[in-house]
């Protein structure tokens, strides 16, 4: 299975891509984690947001896959515990079918990337960072798969 995170977001500070790398150059092929950044739409002096929001979602949905499993990262979403996300993750394993995990921008995810969603996820009833939510994803996942393998990782 291969895990595509799509996340609005260009140019993260380093800290942000070592936190993410720190944890995904861990997984193994089979459970690979791969990060594809979505360019945010212009959120200048005027700038019409409405119609940033509607070009992000257009990028986001071109990298989605037809035949993707497709988990949106809301803050209202199901508040998997890690135990239940590596149950979630051996179904998707199961299924055959690769994950898109997608991250919105500052105000969210576009309608129709919640549309094409075939799960919610939440982290936290926290409302999250974007560039932090990448960190927690990669050290999730990574930490769902430990579970899953048996690894000393979780404990
Ligand atoms: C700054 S947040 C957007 C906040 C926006 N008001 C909303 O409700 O979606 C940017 C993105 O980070 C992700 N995110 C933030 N907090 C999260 C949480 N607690 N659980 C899951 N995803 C979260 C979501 O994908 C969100 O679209």
């Amino acid at each position: 299975m291969k895990i595509r995170l799509i996340a609005v977001g260009t140019k993260m500070p380093r800290w942000v891509e070592q936190g993410y790398q720190e944890y995904a150059k861990r997984l193994p092929r089979e459970f690979s984690l791969e990060l594809i950044e979505i360019a945010p739409g212009n959120r200048g002096k005027n700038a019409d947001i409405e119609r940033a929001i509607q070009k992000e979602g257009e990028l986001m949905m071109s990298k989605i896959r037809s035949s993707d499993h497709v988990v949106a990262l809301e803050v209202l979403g199901n508040p998997w515990s890690t135990e239940q996300l590596a149950k979630q993750a051996e179904g998707w394993q199961m299924s055959g079918q690769d994950v898109a995990l997608l991250v919105g921008g500052p105000e969210g995810l576009a309608p129709e990337c919640r549309q094409r969603a075939n799960q919610q996820w939440s982290l936290s009833p926290l409302t999250l960072p974007h560039p932090m939510v990448r960190i927690l994803l990669s050290e999730q996942i990574y930490r769902a798969w430990s579970l899953i393998q048996g690894h000393p990782y979780h404990r």
